[in-house]
């Protein structure tokens, strides 16, 4: 019989997710956890990565951690990549959530703030790849999966620092997943449409963002948190293993029209 449903199980799985604190990361960490996945969760805030890791545990009996870690700084991603081999010996998932968004008229942003968002989306991102994939490259297996967005594939205004860097994740994703896959390795991005995050709580009242819900979604709604979970899960298992290189878009049918 072939395996169906089975395909979906991460049973004893190791996956990194960075930004696990909160947000479409604390989500994603609980769709791993309950398809049977251990957790190493990261973000910049210590206490409030330690939190959410002990809440996933403890509902969902699986080991997760939590730990501090920039994703813009080399030496703080190595030592993300070296706790995740101490405590459970293998890397099979990496999913590169953490991302930031600064908004504004070209002509009212800094060079410093877009220079940040590609930092934290783009270079972030790379560095991680660059430090699981010798381990997986080891291993001769591996999943990984980046966060791009709905507006690496489709424009905004007032989006230029961000519409850029989500850009370069699409891209970045094709260019791994064609040349990781002779290893074992798979890498692959869902882009999401929106989802009410601590990314967008502060706009969520604005008349721009509630006329784009209404405007470019086609289902005229944010998108409900655990709706993320079925794509994280799916290009963690092995029921994606024909995929690489694929953006898989979660957003309301925006980039259908
Ligand atoms: N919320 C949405 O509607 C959408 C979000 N996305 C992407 O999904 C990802 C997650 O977004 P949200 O959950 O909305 O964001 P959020 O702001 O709610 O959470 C972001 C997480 O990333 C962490 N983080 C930020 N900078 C970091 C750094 N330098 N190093 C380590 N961790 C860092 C934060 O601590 C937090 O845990 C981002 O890459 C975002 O661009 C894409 C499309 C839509
Ligand atoms: O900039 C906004 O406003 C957004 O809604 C950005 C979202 O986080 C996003 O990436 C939508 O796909």
């Amino acid at each position: 019989m072939l395996p169906g449903i089975k395909l979906f199980d991460l049973t004893g799985r190791v996956a990194i997710i960075t930004g696990g604190s909160k947000g479409l990361g604390a989500a994603m960490a609980e769709g791993l956890a309950s398809a049977g996945a251990n957790l190493l969760l990261t973000s910049r805030n210590q206490a409030e990565v330690e939190a959410t890791a002990a809440q996933i545990q403890s509902d969902y009996g699986n080991r997760v951690l939590g730990m501090a870690a920039d994703v813009t700084d080399a030496e703080q991603v190595t030592a993300m990549t070296e706790r995740a081999i101490s405590e459970f010996g293998k890397i099979d998932i990496l999913i590169n959530n953490a991302g930031i968004n600064i908004r504004g008229p070209i002509d009212e942003l800094t060079l410093e703030e877009f220079q940040d968002v590609q930092n934290v989306n783009v270079t972030g991102p790379w560095l991680c790849v660059r430090s699981v994939v010798p381990h997986m490259k080891a291993a001769k297996y591996g999943k990984i999966i980046n966060l791009a967005s709905t507006l690496g594939l489709v424009g905004m205004s007032n989006r230029t620092p961000y519409t850029a860097s989500k850009g370069a994740m699409v891209q970045m994703t094709r260019a791994l997943g064609l040349e990781l896959c002779e290893y074992g390795i798979t890498c692959n991005a869902i882009c999401p449409g929106p989802f009410l995050t601590p990314m967008n709580e502060p706009f969520a009242e604005t008349e721009e963002i509630k006329k784009f819900i209404v405007g470019a979604v086609a289902m005229n709604r944010w998108a409900r948190m655990e709706e993320i979970q079925g794509a994280a899960i799916f290009l963690a298992s092995d029921a994606s293993s024909y995929m690489t290189g694929s953006m898989v878009t979660v957003d309301g049918g925006w980039t259908a029209r």
